[in-house]
Formats: structure tokens, sequence, C-alpha cells
């Protein structure tokens, strides 16, 4: 991916109101904007300089601080100017535009979305790894996600890849370096444990996969669907669930009207519980309303990672829950909740059967809630070690699967009486760039674009 200096500038606070709200620019030079915008004044790198934003024409947008970093510097590594305004989308529409108008002859565009920490990555600020990061901060949905992408960003995460990257590379050096002494290679897997190292480096691989694919967890969380007949408590336990937890309900863009859908959070992972229409069978007897949305309830089943299943307790079995279960798709968990055990004098309980785990509970009495939860955490696969995970993506877990297919294959050849090391060092090769592929050390053009362009503008 070329490195374009051309200077850029975007809003970089979020849309709406705000009390305060920040224009920034970056550029491989700033000084004729700046020159610019504020003829009379000297902006010191670092330094928030407090002065009137005017319009071409001398009149004034507003006042506020200017705050100049020069690169190398800053957070792209370029020139970057912050305008820091008043936080009202007129007033930063506005500023926006006079920075553009300001810095047209000089090249000035609107920035494309993740641009500015593109340009960070490109001159070394962040790694790929970290820069994810950034975007997964800003679009956590839990605190538990938000701590862990805070954790990516530092880079611990690109650390403990960096040096699976560096033990790959020793030990490949060791076996290319022995490939040009023929003669010693007999002894050279005893000599140096080569096949110590090897397996040293698939355990701290395992460690660094558990820990990554705990955090994609917290990332992505789980789709959640709750389906059954009308009236079994659907939207009673949806209420129950999120509930419960205390800072949780947050509404989840492109809900449609027709379903409700809700991220709760059990334990810090985001659960996206959605609550559909109740299945009633397709007869004659129901309307094309009614009908569309027993349609969309089966779209959302299909999206689903996990399907509640909602019966009712003191009415017991049906032939149309039978059915409803039937078509569930397959391979994807289902539990079967008994709603109402405060009518059918059920206890609050988990039962394993071969079609699927049982719950019993009531969603008005609050009983079996808790079990629920339970279920819901062993079904993601939730293991709480109470280590600091890393808030990795699936491309991250992806490559780290990757490396550890070449890192066994590379185990094979080592285990081999005729040892095949030129084959054992290329496995330890295609390994290493696939963890150098997470840090962007090793990464096609085409991958970068994707990954920056689903950035916010500004960011
Ligand atoms: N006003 C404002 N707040 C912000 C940002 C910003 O760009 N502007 N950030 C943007 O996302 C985050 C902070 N990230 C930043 C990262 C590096 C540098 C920086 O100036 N780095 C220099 C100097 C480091 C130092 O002095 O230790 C450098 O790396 O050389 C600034 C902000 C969050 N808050
Ligand atoms: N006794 C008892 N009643 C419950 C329980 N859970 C839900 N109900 C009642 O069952 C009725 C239906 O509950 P909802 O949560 O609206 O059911 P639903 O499945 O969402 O219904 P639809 O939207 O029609 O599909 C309400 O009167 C609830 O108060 C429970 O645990 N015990
Ligand atoms: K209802």
């Amino acid at each position: 991916m070329k490195l374009d200096t051309s200077p850029i500038a975007a809003i970089a606070t979020a849309p709406g109101r705000g009390g305060i709200g920040v224009v920034r620019a970056s550029g491989k030079s700033l000084t004729p904007l700046i020159a610019a915008l504020f003829p009379d004044a000297r902006l010191a790198p670092r330094h928030a300089t407090y002065l009137p934003f005017t319009s071409q024409d001398g009149s004034i947008i507003d006042q506020g601080l200017a705050l100049y970093f020069k690169a190398p510097h800053s957070y792209t590594g370029e020139d970057v100017l912050e305008l820091q305004g008043h936080g009202g989308p007129v007033v930063l529409q506005m500023l926006l535009a006079r920075v553009l108008e300001a810095g047209r002859e000089h090249g000035l565009r609107l920035a494309e979305p993740g641009e500015f920490t593109r340009r960070a990555y490109l001159n070394d600020k962040l790694d790929l790894a970290q820069a994810e990061a950034v975007a997964d901060l800003i679009d956590a949905s839990t605190e538990a996600a938000a701590k862990s992408a805070s954790q990516s960003l530092s880079g611990a995460f690109s650390q403990v890849v960096h040096r699976l990257v560096e033990q790959t590379i020793n030990l490949r050096m060791l076996v290319e370096a022995t490939l040009d002494f023929p003669e010693e290679e007999i002894d050279f897997l005893e000599k140096s444990n080569a096949r110590g190292q090897l397996a040293g480096i698939i355990a701290s691989l395992e460690h660094v996969f558990r820990q990554a694919a705990q955090g994609a967890l917290l990332r992505a969380g789980l789709n959640v669907v709750l389906v059954g007949q009308p009236n079994v408590g659907k939207s009673s336990l949806l209420n129950a669930l999120a509930g419960a937890e205390v800072a949780i309900v947050t509404p989840i863009a492109g809900t449609t009207r027709d379903k409700v859908s809700e991220t709760i959070q059990i334990e810090g992972i985001p659960l996206n519980i959605i609550d559909t229409a109740g299945i009633r069978a397709i007869d004659a007897g129901i309307d094309v309303v009614e009908r569309i949305g027993i349609e969309r309830t089966w779209g959302e089943v299909g999206k689903a990672d996990v399907i509640l299943h909602l019966l009712d307790a003191a009415l017991g079995p049906s032939a149309a829950d039978e059915t409803i279960a039937a078509a569930f798709p397959k391979g994807v968990p289902v539990v079967r909740i008994w709603n109402k055990i405060d009518l059918s004098g059920h206890r609050a309980a988990v039962e394993g059967a071969a079609d699927a785990t049982h719950v019993y509970l009531s969603a008005n009495e609050q009983l079996g809630i808790d079990l629920l939860r339970a279920e819901l955490l062993r079904i993601a696969g939730w293991q709480q070690t109470g280590e600091s995970l890393y808030l990795a993506r699936e491309r991250h877990l992806i490559a780290l699967r990757a490396a550890r297919g070449h890192l066994d294959v590379a185990a094979q050849h080592a285990a081999q009486d005729d040892q095949s090391l030129d084959l054992f060092a290329e496995e330890l090769r295609l390994a290493q760039d696939q963890l150098s592929s997470i840090t962007g050390e090793f990464t096609p053009d085409d991958l970068l674009g994707v990954i920056f362009s689903r950035f916010c503008i500004g960011k």
C-alpha cells in the first residue's frame, strides 16, 4: 500500500451535538495550511492556542483551541492540526469547509474512513493489530471488550505474536544453517533440541490462541434468537435477561420494526438477543402480515449462533413445538427453555439431552435465569481465566490456526527418521508468514484496504 502524503481533513468527533468538536488535518507539512488559517498566530507544537476561527471574509465561525503536532511526533506521524471548537454539527461543518478551502491549493482533501489510522500504520506509529484495536476500542459494546481492545492497542497482543515470530525465525535460522552442512544433518535435531524448541513454540502459540479466542468472543459476541409459539414468554425472558444486568442495554443500529433486538452482556460477553414474532403453523387461519412476521423469524433463526426455543412448561410438549424444532438449522446449538415453571411445579434446572439442553425457568419469577446465563456462557466457550485478554479478530484466529497447522507439519517432519530438514524449514517459514500477517509485517495490500475501509470517518 503506497503512502499518500497529500493533506487530509475530517471531523474527528462523533456526529451530532457535543460539548466540544474536533476538526483534524494531517499531511506531510501543514505549514501552508496553518499560515492560511492563522496568519497572525504562531502555533507552538503540542501547545493549545486559544484563538478565533475565522472564515475567508474574516467573520468569526467559532472561538476555540488550535493544537499543532509537528511531524513525526503525532498520531499519524505527519504534521497534524486539530481545531477544537464547540461541538455543534453546523459549526463543525463550517470549520471543516473553512479548512478544506484554506488548504485546497495545497491539495487538501476530505479524509477517507480510517485514513488517519492507516497513515499511523504506514508510518510505523502502530502495527496492524494495534490499528485494528483502535477501531475495536471505538466499537466496543461492553467494558470487558473495551479493556481487552486497550490491551491490544497498547501492543500487548502484538508483542506476544512478535515473540512467536522471533522464536520461529531463530529455529528456522538454525535449521537453514544446518542445511548448508549436510554431513551434520543427522545429529542436528538431537544437538539443538530442535524438537523441544518446536514443542515450546507450539505450546506458546496454543496459549496465545486461547487468549485471543476468548477475546474474539468479547468482540463479536453471540447472536441469540428467541423462538417459540405466541405467549410462551419470549419478551418476558428478554426482559429478565436484560433487567438483571445493570449498565447493559444498548440499542442496535439497523433494528427492524418487526423484531426487537437488544445487546445485553454476561460477564462482559455481548449477546445480541433477538426477540421474534411468535410462530404459529402457517395454515388457512393466518393472515399475510403474520405470515411475513413468521418468515422473518425464520430468517433470524438462520443467522443465529444459539437458538433459544421457548416452550410452556405448564402446557407441556406439543406437536406444534416439534414442528418448530424440526425446522431448526442443523449444527446450531439449541436450548429448549421450559418457561413458567411457577405454574407447572418444575424446579429450576439444566438437563442435557440428545436433542438439546433443556432449561427449566420462570421469566416472571426470575427463577433459573442464572442457569440459563451459565448455559449461554458454556455454549459460547467462555472460560474465566482471570488473564488479560487480547481483543482479537477472526482474521487473527485464522492466522494463528494456520500457523499452528504449519508447525504441526514441521513437527511431523522432525519426528521422521530420515528427517527432511528442508521441508521442516519451509513449514517454519510458512508459519512465520502467517504470524507476521497479524501485525502487518507481511500482509497483502487488498487486505489492508478492507481493514481500513471499515473504520469510521475521521479516525
Ligand atoms: N485531541 C486528541 N485526542 C486523542 C487523539 C487525537 O488524535 N487527538 N487520539 C487519536 O486517536 C488518541 C490519542 N492518541 C495519540 C497517539 C499519539 C499521539 C502523539 O502525539 N504521538 C507522538 C508523541 C508521543 C509522546 O509525546 O510520547 C509520537 O508518537 O511521536 C497523540 C495522540 C485519543 N485522544
Ligand atoms: N406465570 C408466568 N407467566 C409468564 C411467565 N413468563 C411470561 N409469562 C406471561 O405470559 C404472557 C406472555 O408473555 P410474553 O413475554 O409477552 O410472551 P411472548 O412469547 O413474547 O408472546 P408473543 O409476543 O405473542 O410471541 C404474559 O402474560 C406474561 O406475563 C412465567 O414465567 N410465569
Ligand atoms: K406477547
